[in-house]
């Protein structure tokens, strides 16, 4: 039999992709799906659903990692083995910034690592920081879409609910952070470490001094302008992939 990684369950055998793009939420994985052709199902274990498509003739995975740097770190891990060399996420945040609106579109040029994940990797002062040439490709790719869109420094974090999140927020956002995810700086620091490309592109659900579970409940339901903030960053992730493979093959 041949062999698939041990969590998201995808062998070499599977898929040729060198780009993966990755939201959090599984649900999202089907969103992507509108926007390829000729998709396929791969698996569903766990947390990690997986579909592989194309962008004209670049073969894309699209697969979630959950929640939190732990389960994205072995996302990272076992899509390298796989020989997937380009990372794009699409997730969503909150906003720590007023004049960022839901569904606004918030391009990571690095992250404070709140999390422990990059931790048990490597000393904190390395740095999470996306892949320069994916960061130019996502903001000249927003722009030629017209987005709303924010770049600059993001905080990735894994508590939601203690009891310092509000002060904690504060003091972020007085550092002039743009939003909160939970999986960006994993994503860099495991992928930077792997040789791999990394960028993270994030949808605003919950806007500065917002109700946190308010917003996570508008994006369950796909509604308003947190619905059209992941068609956006889809629409984004997939455009500067397909610029970034044309670029590559000149
Ligand atoms: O919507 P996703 O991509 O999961 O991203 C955000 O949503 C989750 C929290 O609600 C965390 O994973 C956070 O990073
Ligand atoms: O406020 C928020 C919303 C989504 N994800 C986060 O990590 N924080």
């Amino acid at each position: 039999m041949q062999s698939v990684q041990p969590h998201i369950r995808i062998g070499t055998h599977m898929t040729q992709a060198r780009y993966a793009v990755l939201p959090g939420d599984p649900k999202r994985v089907g969103a992507v799906a509108h926007w390829l052709d000729r998709v396929e199902e791969l698996t569903f274990n766990r947390e990690y659903r997986s579909i592989r498509g194309w962008i004209d003739d670049v073969e894309v995975i699209v697969m979630s990692t959950g929640m939190g740097g732990a389960s994205t770190g072995i996302a990272v891990e076992e899509l390298n083995r796989l020989g997937i060399t380009t990372l794009i996420r699409i997730g969503s945040c909150g906003a720590l910034q007023s004049g960022i609106q839901l569904g606004d579109i918030v391009i990571a040029a690095g992250a404070v690592r709140d999390d422990g994940a990059s931790a048990a990797y490597i000393d904190k002062g390395y740095p999470a920081i996306p892949d320069p040439e994916l960061l130019c490709a996502l903001m000249h790719t927003a722009d030629e879409l017209k987005l709303p869109w924010h770049c600059g420094r993001i905080r990735s974090h894994d508590s939601f609910y203690t009891d310092r999140e509000e002060e904690i927020d504060r003091y972020w956002s007085g550092k002039g952070i743009l939003a909160a995810d939970m999986e960006t700086s994993a994503l860099f620091v495991i992928g930077g470490l792997r040789g791999m490309r990394t960028a993270s592109i994030l949808n605003v659900v919950v806007e500065h001094e917002g109700d946190l579970e308010q917003g996570i409940n508008n994006l369950v339901a796909q509604e308003d302008a947190c619905a059209l903030g992941e068609e956006r960053e889809i629409r984004l992730a997939l455009e500067a992939i397909r610029a970034d493979a044309q670029r590559l093959a000149r």
